[in-house]
């Protein structure tokens, strides 16, 4: 199973040298479509691709909380691929099915008691996902109708535009350092993009976890609706983005991005390196574990 992931990461890494290549000035027409159905018991994405709009919505259930292992997080490359790949296909939506959960970020349980091989092979499907969704030439929205802690926040934050439900028992930020870990440096920089040095430093240092209306006033999200509008909000604010040329929206998009994910591409190796030496350091072991009982406390 191992074998087949490292595989599939591959894969959609080649093709993505692929696509590269052509992905500028692509033609909107719709001619090819993508779509993935939730019959499978092992699909935790539906993908819903309406080809007369170019939008496709990807909807995230994997439960409980969405949490992103390496097996989600290697179905939502290939998911993006080939949305990206797919010239119908020209803005993208991300939402959830489970209930109160945007997505509970990196599956800890990845991240503890795990052989440093598989510690690697588990932030490289990170990186991947974040390094698809970054420099997507899609429109990408995330419709976030739950929480969204850190490795969810920074799903959403890669996205060009945030809808959230304006519900103040659902919250979003990096909370890395409550976990006692540190956001990396393409975490911080997509934040900084977004919010702004300060307010990065202030909620990176502490850990901050916003309700809708702080997240709204920080500019750590662009919109908050209803919870019952969250999916037709971003479908609206999909038409307006789409309405503008596409080669000049991708282009500016690109050049507003381009210097962090280029850091990133240069730096893979040595920052998968970093991951594992840190994340498996005995002190760091400790403190996921606090955390995860406490998350279990939580709830008792
Ligand atoms: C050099 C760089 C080094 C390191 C960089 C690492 C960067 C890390 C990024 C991350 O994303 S770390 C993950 C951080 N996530 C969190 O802190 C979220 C924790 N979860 C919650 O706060 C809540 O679960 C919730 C998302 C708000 C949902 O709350 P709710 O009450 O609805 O559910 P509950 O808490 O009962 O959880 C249900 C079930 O799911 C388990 N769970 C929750 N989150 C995670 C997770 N991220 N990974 C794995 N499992 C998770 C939780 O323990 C429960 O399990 P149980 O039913 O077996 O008890």
């Amino acid at each position: 199973q191992k074998l087949t992931f490292s595989l599939k990461i591959a894969i959609s890494s080649s093709l993505s040298k692929i696509h590269l290549n052509v992905s500028h000035g692509r033609l909107c027409a719709s001619s090819t479509s993508f779509s993935q159905r939730n019959n499978s018991s092992s699909a935790n994405l539906k993908v819903d691709h309406d080809q007369t709009t170019g939008v496709a919505v990807m909807h995230m259930q994997s439960p409980p909380v969405n949490s992103l292992s390496l097996d989600f997080l290697t179905e939502i490359c290939i998911t993006l691929e080939k949305l990206e790949m797919d010239k119908g296909c020209r803005g993208l939506i991300i939402t959830s099915s489970q209930p109160k959960v945007f997505s509970a970020g990196l599956d800890i349980l990845e991240m503890y008691g795990k052989s440093p091989e598989r510690c690697g092979e588990f932030w490289k499907a990170v990186q991947e996902m974040w390094l698809k969704l970054y420099g997507s030439n899609m429109v990408t929205i995330a419709a976030i109708n739950g929480s969204s802690p850190a490795g969810g926040c920074l799903m959403s934050i890669t996205c060009d535009y945030r809808i959230m439900a304006d519900n103040p028992r659902y919250s979003i930020g990096l909370n890395e350092t409550m976990l006692g870990i540190v956001a990396p440096f393409w975490f911080k920089e997509t934040m900084v993009n977004t919010v702004g040095h300060r307010n990065t430093e202030i909620s990176l240092e502490l850990g901050l976890l916003y309700k809708p209306a702080e997240a709204l006033n920080i500019g750590l999200v662009d919109q908050l609706v209803p919870e019952d509008q969250v999916l037709s909000a971003a479908t609206q604010t999909m038409t307006k983005w789409l309405a503008i040329p596409e080669h000049a929206r991708q282009i500016t998009k690109s050049m507003m991005r381009k210097s962090t994910i280029e850091k990133l591409r240069s730096n893979r190796e040595a920052d998968i390196q970093n991951f594992v030496n840190f994340i498996t350091k005995e002190s760091i072991q400790k403190s996921l574990r606090m955390y995860m009982e406490m998350l279990k406390q939580k709830k008792a």
